[in-house]
């Protein structure tokens, strides 16, 4: 097991900027995620960790030691690919037990090895076969084992699941997830997917142009969220936010809300809430009024799906299917004030200071 460290770390492609100043600690057996919108440099990252591609500036370290101009052979990493890298003229056992040939490990010891890492990871009796022979899942389960087989001191994933189907995914992401606390290595797994990076990570990096927006445990990201960047990419459905005038007592918005708060210092100009955190209610009875447009059904929950204004339409997550005569109509939104979160123009979170006397959600 090693902790990483990556101080002031940056990458330039030419004159791109693809890593900008990057400061992370990752501690002796942390899971943790990269996940980011496609090309905010979660790979590159990772590839710096590695030792693959090499930093413009900044300095990495693993269990302490400046590795910056270490060559990943010499990392103690080991790196699985979305694309396998299978050799496809060697059969299982040998893809798997190859790193340990290439040290010079006797047969008898590499066979044990391989058969034991291959029980682990349910694929000892396709042990003969050819990576072509073998459905996705189990190619992926053969690329997880040929990097666990090194025992590293650190594993690298780089969206390794994202070409399964999503029955699949789920299942291996429990196998990964079971991999981490049955070993306790340090893990870094990029993805794109933000629900994957809720349920496998001690602590998600959020990136976003090459820069860090917020480092922190799934729960702190989900509910105390820095900006409005991470509020919007963190959670599933997104968040639904809506642009308001303000005064340093007094949010309005479209559909009459009317949010008696204010903060100090910088000006809102944006709030954003849940959808699990609104209640679809009568017209008129709400804090809101918006038009309901359509009803999605996922068997045990509902979306409703609201215009506010405009462009902008809230998805509200409710538990009992709405009647269809709703659809096309007026209905009221309800929320509590502790459910809004607020952004100001720079996309920084703001907090809200209620007034004093003012009613929060007298409905609820
Ligand atoms: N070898 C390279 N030469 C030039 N530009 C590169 C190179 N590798 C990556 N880039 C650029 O760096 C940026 C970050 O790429 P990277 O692959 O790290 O993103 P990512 O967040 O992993 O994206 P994705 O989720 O789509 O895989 C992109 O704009 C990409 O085009």
């Amino acid at each position: 097991m090693a902790s990483v460290s990556l101080e002031s770390v940056s990458k330039n492609f030419g004159t791109h900027t693809v890593i900008q100043n990057v400061d992370l600690q990752i501690i002796d057996g942390e899971f943790v995620v990269f996940v980011g919108p496609s090309g905010c440099g979660k790979s590159t990252l990772l590839r710096i960790v590695a030792g693959l591609i090499s930093a413009s500036n900044g300095v990495v370290r693993i269990g302490g030691d400046d590795v910056t101009d270490v060559p990943a052979s010499q990392r103690g990493v080991a790196f699985v690919f979305q694309s396998y890298a299978l050799y496809p003229h060697m059969n299982v056992a040998r893809n798997i037990g190859f790193a340990l040939e290439t040290l010079g490990m006797n047969r008898a010891a590499i066979s044990e090895k391989v058969r034991s890492v291959a029980r682990m990871l349910k694929v000892d009796h396709l042990l003969e076969r050819r990576p072509r022979e073998l459905s996705g899942g189990q190619r992926q389960r053969v690329a997880i084992g040929r990097a666990l087989v090194r025992q590293p001191e650190i594993f690298l994933f780089d969206e390794p699941l994202s070409n399964l189907d999503s029955d699949l995914r789920m299942e291996m992401r429990m196998e990964i997830a079971k991999l981490h606390d049955d070993l306790q290595t340090t893990m870094i797994y990029v993805t794109h997917d933000q629900s994957e990076a809720m349920t496998l990570a001690d602590r998600i990096v959020v990136l976003n142009h090459g820069r860090i927006e917020q480092v922190g445990t799934p729960k702190e990201l989900y509910h105390s969220p820095d900006n409005r960047f991470v509020a919007g990419f963190i959670g599933s459905p997104r968040m639904n936010f809506l642009s308001v005038q303000a005064t340093s007592t007094k949010v309005t918005g479209p559909g009459g809300l009317v949010i008696d708060a204010g903060t100090e210092g910088q000006t809102i100009t944006e709030i954003g809430i849940r959808s699990e955190a609104i209640q679809l209610v009568k017209a008129g009875d709400g804090r809101m009024t918006c038009v309901l447009e359509r009803i999605e059904d996922l068997g045990h929950e509902h979306f409703a799906y609201c215009r506010i204004n405009g462009d902008v339409i809230w998805v509200v997550r409710v538990n009992v299917e709405p009647p269809k005569e709703l659809i096309g109509k007026e209905v009221g939104l309800n929320f509590r004030d502790a459910a809004i979160f607020a952004f100001a123009a720079d996309g920084k979170r703001l907090i809200l200071n209620r007034q004093a006397g003012a009613i929060e959600g007298a409905w609820q």
